[in-house]
C-alpha cells in the first residue's frame, strides 16, 4: 500500500498546539494575499453584511482570491474543530438538520423577500410573520437560530435584516407577486439559489433521515436501483425520484428542482463552464448535444459565449415544457431560429441525434449508479462518429488522504493540494460535494466518483478520457475508443 504522508505528519502524537499557531498562520498568509491581490485590483472584498449582488462578489471570483478563501475556509474550520470540545462539535454536527429545517421556513415564508423591501433597518418579527401568515413567535426563533450562524442579522431584539447569506435566498421578487400567484413556483424566473436550498431543506432532509434504514435494509443495503433508495422510504414510493417529480401533487418540488439546477451554478465564478475545453475550436454549426440538460441552464451559458455553435437540449417531456419559458426570457429568437432545440428524449433509449459534434452530460452521472451510467454512454457512444467528443461535468472526489499515484497518468487529474496540516482534498472548503454525495445516494442510488471511477465506467462504455479540468465542476473529456 502506498505510504501516506499526511497521515505520517498529523498522525498520533504530532503537537496540538503547534497545529493551531500553523493554522492560524495559513490564514494569516492568505489574508495577505487577498489584501495584496486585490489593492493591485483596486477592488473591494464584500462585508457580510451588505446583500449579495454578483457584481459586488467580482473580488472574491478573482481566481487567486478563491483559491486563497478556500485555503482560509479549510483552516478556519479545521482550528474549529481542534479548539471546540470534541462533544460540542459532535453534538453540533448532529444537530445541524435544525438549520436546514430553518432555512426551508425561512424560505417557505418568504422571509428574504420580506426583508429586503425592509431594507437595511430590518423588520420586527411580527411585520415579518404577517407577510406569510406564520406564527411570529416561532418565526423569531428560527430567524434567530439563522442569525446566530450568520444568516440574517438581528438588528434589535426580534427585529431582523438580510445579511449577504440570507439575501442570497431572496427570488427577486415582491412578497405581494409571490403571495398573489400561490400556484405559481416562487422560483421559477428566479436566480435559482433559494430554489437549491429550498429542495434541500424539503426532500432532502425527508430523504436523508431514511438514510439509516436504507443502510440496514437487506435489500436497500446493496441496492443500486434508483426505485430502492431512502428517498423511496421516507415518500414511501416505488417510482425513481424523476418519476414522483412528476406525479400530481409535486409540481413544485419538480419545478424548483429545474431552477435549483441554475442556481447550482452559482457556486463559482459563472465563466467556469466555458473552462478547460476549446468551445472556440468547434465549427461553425456544430451540434452540441446537451443530454440530460435540464432546462438548458449550462447550454445558456455556453450558447451565450459561442454564437457559432447550435444546441440540443434534451430531458425528459415535463422538464423540456418548462424550458421554453427560460429559452424564450434568456435568449429570445434562439427556439424560433432552431439555434436551440428543445427534445424530450429518454437517454436510456436509442439517441437520435447521430451528428453530434459533443454530447455534453452535465451533473447527470452523479444521478446513477455504474450499470445505469454505463447504459447511457453506451447509447451516446453508439451514436457517436470518429470525431464526436464526450463532455462530462460532475464533481470529482479526491480522498480526505494523499491521492492514487495512477492518477499521474491521466493528464489534468492531478489536483491541487492544499498545504499541510490542512486535509489534502480541501476539508471543509470541499464538503458540499461530499454533501452532494450522500444527497445522491439517499436520492437515487448515485454516486459523485473519484477519476478513476469515472474512467472505468467510461471504458466500460468504450470511451477513452483524454484528459480532465479540475474545478468545482470539473469535466472529463472523452472520445471514442
Ligand atoms: C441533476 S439534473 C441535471 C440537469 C442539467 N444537466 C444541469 O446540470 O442543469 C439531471 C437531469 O436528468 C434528467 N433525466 C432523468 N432521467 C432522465 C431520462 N431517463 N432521460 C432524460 N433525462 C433524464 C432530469 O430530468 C434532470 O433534468
Amino acid at each position: 500500500m502506498m505510504a501516506n504522508r499526511y497521515a505520517a505528519a498529523n498522525g498520533p502524537g504530532s503537537d496540538g498546539m503547534s497545529e493551531l499557531v500553523a493554522l492560524s498562520q495559513i490564514i494569516q498568509a492568505s489574508l495577505n494575499a487577498i489584501q495584496q491581490s486585490l489593492a493591485v485590483k483596486k477592488m473591494e472584498f464584500p462585508s457580510l453584511h451588505t446583500p449579495l449582488t454578483l457584481e459586488s462578489e467580482a473580488a472574491r471570483m478573482q481566481p487567486e482570491v478563491e483559491k486563497e478563501c478556500t485555503v482560509i475556509v479549510a483552516a478556519a474550520y479545521q482550528l474549529i474543530a481542534s479548539v471546540r470540545s470534541p462533544v460540542l462539535s459532535i453534538t453540533n454536527l448532529g444537530m445541524e438538520y435544525t438549520l436546514s429545517a430553518a432555512l426551508g421556513v425561512a424560505i417557505t415564508a418568504n422571509v428574504p423577500e420580506a426583508l429586503k423591501e425592509a431594507g437595511h433597518k430590518g423588520a420586527h418579527v411580527q411585520d415579518i410573520a404577517r407577510a406569510s401568515n406564520v406564527d411570529p413567535a416561532k418565526l423569531g426563533r428560527i430567524l434567530r437560530a439563522l442569525a446566530t450562524n450568520h444568516i440574517f442579522t438581528e438588528v434589535a431584539p426580534d427585529v431582523f435584516a438580510n445579511n449577504r447569506l440570507s439575501s442570497a435566498m431572496d427570488t427577486g421578487k415582491s412578497v405581494e407577486s409571490i403571495l398573489a400567484n400561490p400556484n405559481s413556483s416562487k422560483h421559477i424566473g428566479a436566480n435559482g439559489i433559494a430554489a437549491c436550498v429550498g429542495a434541500c431543506a424539503d426532500e432532502g432532509i425527508k430523504a436523508g433521515s431514511y438514510l439509516q434504514e436504507a443502510f440496514f435494509d437487506p435489500k436497500l443495503a446493496v441496492s443500486g436501483e434508483p426505485t430502492e433508495t431512502a428517498l423511496n422510504l421516507a415518500f414511501n414510493t416505488k417510482v425513481t425520484m424523476w418519476d414522483w417529480f412528476a406525479e400530481k401533487g409535486n409540481e413544485h418540488r419538480s419545478q424548483r428542482f429545474n431552477v435549483a439546477m441554475a442556481g447550482v451554478k452559482l457556486v463559482s465564478s459563472p465563466a467556469a463552464i466555458l473552462e478547460g475545453f476549446d468551445w472556440k475550436a468547434l465549427k461553425q454549426d456544430a451540434i452540441v448535444v446537451d443530454v440530460g440538460g435540464g432546462i438548458g441552464s449550462q447550454s445558456l451559458i455556453i450558447a451565450q459565449h459561442n454564437e457559432h455553435l447550435r444546441f440540443i437540449v434534451q430531458d425528459r417531456e415535463p422538464v423540456v415544457k418548462d424550458a421554453v419559458k427560460f429559452w424564450d426570457e434568456r435568449m429570445p429568437g434562439a427556439l424560433t431560429s432552431k439555434k436551440v432545440v428543445l427534445q424530450a428524449h429518454d437517454f436510456f433509449a436509442p439517441q437520435p441525434v447521430q451528428n453530434a459534434a459533443v454530447f455534453v452530460l452535465h451533473c447527470v452521472m452523479h444521478d446513477w449508479s455504474d450499470d445505469y451510467c454505463v447504459q447511457i454512454l453506451r447509447r451516446l457512444r453508439d451514436a457517436a462518429s470518429a470525431d464526436t467528443q464526450l463532455v462530462i461535468f460532475d464533481i470529482l472526489l479526491s480522498y480526505a488522504c494523499d491521492d492514487d499515484e495512477t492518477l499521474k497518468a491521466i493528464p489534468g487529474a492531478e489536483r491541487a493540494v492544499l498545504p499541510k496540516p490542512l486535509l489534502p482534498n480541501g476539508g471543509h472548503a470541499a464538503t458540499s460535494s461530499y454533501q452532494l454525495d450522500i444527497m445522491m445516494v439517499h436520492n437515487m442510488n448515485g454516486q459523485e466518483r473519484t477519476v478513476l471511477q469515472m474512467k472505468n465506467i467510461l471504458e466500460l462504455a468504450k470511451w477513452n478520457t483524454v484528459r480532465v479540468h479540475q474545478s468545482p465542476i470539473a469535466k472529463v473529456i472523452c472520445i471514442p475508443a
